[in-house]
């Protein structure tokens, strides 16, 4: 990783230009992306606005298992510290009242200097959805390339190789900024995973990455492959030096004169100076899922009379803005687990033996730290681990429109139906995931990848420093308790089994003679059941009828000259984790800016 960026780097906003060609709101992911591609033409001013700082290169980011935060021992990484926005949900009654907590990165490179390095792609189905419901352009093989573009893959070493790990050269980038590659130790028990799943008669996939993900396989990670270190999206800021970089500034608002953004409003915390730069191209919101809805609403852009209740000036009625939101959800807790085999993860609890891996990662970048926990997971299809028909009529039977608040625009109940009914397609398919399951030697834990309910983002101040209201209404559609149900019976089957038992894997937590039947293999999961942190929905690319905020080139409906970058514009959740396709999306919509330039 670049210790610090040699570009044009400001932390005074009195240095920077008055106005530039593109003014990217938010340095994570997406933003860095799309600053790297349009600053490729020297003649062409680009700012980034980033609230949080550049990291400093901590350990506790760049090493991936004391950064991942899994093994409990070993602290939690960046999650929580001064990089993170810290954010909580509002109490959730499905959860037992509980509020979740939600990382979310407030540094350059955003989430990818937090998140947990899984770098996979869902199934082809899964982005196909995207255009079948209104975005031409965005079906898995129009999409495919550009989720490539991103990537720099380095294929599997010699000694990993032996673990029957395959790759396909036409499933990979080689010339993108972000590192894919496996680390270079394997934990022994995976072998045994691998043999479990052989044994249950899951397929095992040998390359995942290229749009057959329904399977058990290997996972990739973000990690540089030349010291073993984490790769994030600031590998995308090339210094350049018309490319700006504005950090430690809170976007506050986007301006616009008669329905054109003109610029955005900045300023480095409550109570001091507002300031702002004009744009003479497009705005670029590039926020986040949890905070782009919130600028957009502050900014005017978002359902008339919620904003007119607040006071603010109506620039575009758009009520889909916040809305639809989905994420991923994770039973942390799942079944703890013990391995009898003399390298485990179970062994971090052992200072001397934890320290000798980390001096062994630190003087050879070997060993389990090159990890982030674990190598192998399965993404299934309902049918592999339940009975399909009945969550079909379940699903079939249900009234879409019942399961989102009250006050719902009507835009958005008919993009709910729409999606509610592929969903409900999807339950019957084979090819396409319902549930993952992640592999490890002190738990087995199932994540819903096809969440049916849907939350809203929104803001309940004026002031930009309050920070959104996310109200995630996590398994407010019962048939998403239903399939975790379903799945954490499946993880005891999965440990039933003769691989497993080969190595005397014992279920140490919640345990079966405490949690057995339905009820409370559910409430156990209500008590436990965690954010995935893949945030996304609530500026969704879909026809405005359907509750759409931004049209299949990512521009804002209604108004000139803004386009949301992020991962708030996919329209349905792919069964995978979220990195890879973000990276796609960022690269895709350089296309359309490119050929607006050439062409309009
Ligand atoms: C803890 C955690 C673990 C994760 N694990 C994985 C994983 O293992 N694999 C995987 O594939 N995905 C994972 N993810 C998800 C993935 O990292 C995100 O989906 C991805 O980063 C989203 O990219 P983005 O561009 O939408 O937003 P972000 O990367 O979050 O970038 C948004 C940026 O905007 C900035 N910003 C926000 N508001 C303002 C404002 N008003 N003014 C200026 N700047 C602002 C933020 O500070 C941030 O830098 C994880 C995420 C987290 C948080």
């Amino acid at each position: 990783r670049p210790s610090s960026y040699l570009g044009k780097r400001i932390t005074n906003s009195s240095d920077i230009l008055n106005s530039y060609d593109y003014v990217i709101v938010g340095g994570g992911l997406s933003g860095l992306v799309v600053a790297n591609r349009l600053s490729e033409d020297a003649g062409t001013t680009v700012l980034v606005i980033e609230a949080g700082p550049f990291d400093e290169n901590e350990p506790w980011i760049t090493i991936p298992l004391l950064s991942s935060g899994n093994i409990p021992s070993l602290g939690s990484g960046p999650r929580g510290s001064k990089y993170d926005w810290n954010l909580t949900g509002i109490s959730q009654p499905e959860l037992g009242n509980r509020s979740v907590k939600t990382p979310a990165g407030k540094v350059i490179g955003g989430g990818t200097v937090l998140n947990g390095e899984v770098f996979n792609r869902g199934s082809k189905n899964d982005y196909d959805r995207w255009e079948e419901l209104g975005n031409p352009g965005w079906d898995f093989d129009s999409f495919f390339p550009y989720m490539t573009k991103a990537e720099n893959f380095t294929p599997p070493s010699a000694e990993i190789a032996v673990w029957d790990i395959e790759y396909n050269p036409q499933y990979h980038g080689e010339k993108g900024h972000v590192h894919s590659s496996y680390p270079r130790f394997i934990w022994p028990s995976s072998e045994n995973f691998l043999e479990s799943m052989r044994e249950l008669e899951i397929p095992y996939i040998k390359d995942s990455m290229g749009g057959d993900a329904a399977g058990a396989f290997w996972f990739l990670q973000s990690l540089n492959p030349d010291d073993e270190s984490r790769s994030t999206s600031q590998g995308f800021l090339v210094p350049r030096s018309n490319l700006h970089v504005l950090t430690g500034n809170i976007a506050t608002k986007i301006l616009f004169d008669a329905g054109v953004a003109t610029g955005v409003e900045f300023s480095e915390g409550e109570g001091l100076e507002r300031n702002s730069v004009s744009v003479s191209k497009e705005v670029i919101l590039s926020a986040g899922a949890l905070h782009t809805p919130q600028i957009l609403q502050l900014s005017g852009i978002g359902d008339a009379g919620f904003l007119s209740s607040l006071g603010i000036d109506v620039v575009e009625d758009l009520p889909g803005v916040g809305e639809n939101y989905q994420d991923h959800l994770l039973l942390f807790t799942g079944q703890a687990v013990r391995v009898n085999v003399a390298v485990s993860s179970a062994n971090f609890t052992n200072a001397t033996w934890s320290n000798e891996m980390l001096e062994l990662y630190e003087t050879s970048r070997e060993g389990p730290f090159t990890t982030v926990g674990g190598n192998f997971f399965a993404f299934l299809p309902l049918s592999t681990f339940s009975n399909a028909t009945t969550f079909i009529s379940e699903a079939s039977a249900q009234e879409p429109a019942q399961f989102l608040l009250s006050n719902t625009d009507p835009s958005i109940i008919s993009g709910y139906s729409a999606q509610h009914a592929l969903l409900t397609k999807e339950l019957s398919s084979n090819s396409a995931a319902n549930l993952e399951f992640i592999l490890g030697d002190t738990s087995i834990i199932p994540g819903l990848q096809k969440p049916f309910s849907r939350g809203r983002v929104s803001i309940n101040s004026t002031s930009p420093f309050a920070g959104p209201v996310i109200n995630p209404r996590y398994l407010s559609n019962p048939l998403d308790i239903s399939s975790l149900v379903a799945g954490f019976k499946f993880a005891r089957t999965i440990r039933n089994s003769s691989a497993l038992q080969d190595i005397d894997v014992v279920e140490t937590y919640p345990g079966t003679a405490v949690v057995q039947t339905d009820d409370q293999i559910e409430e156990f999961i209500r008590e436990g059941v965690d954010t995935l942190h893949h945030h996304g929905g609530t500026a969704s690319m879909l026809p405005r009828e359907l509750g759409g905020v931004v049209d299949s080139s990512l521009r804002v409906y209604g108004v000139k000259g803004l386009r949301v970058v992020d991962a708030s514009i996919v329209p349905m959740l792919p069964a995978a984790h979220f990195q890879a396709t973000i990276y796609g999306v960022a690269e895709k919509v350089c296309l359309f800016i490119w050929y607006k330039r050439r062409f309009n």
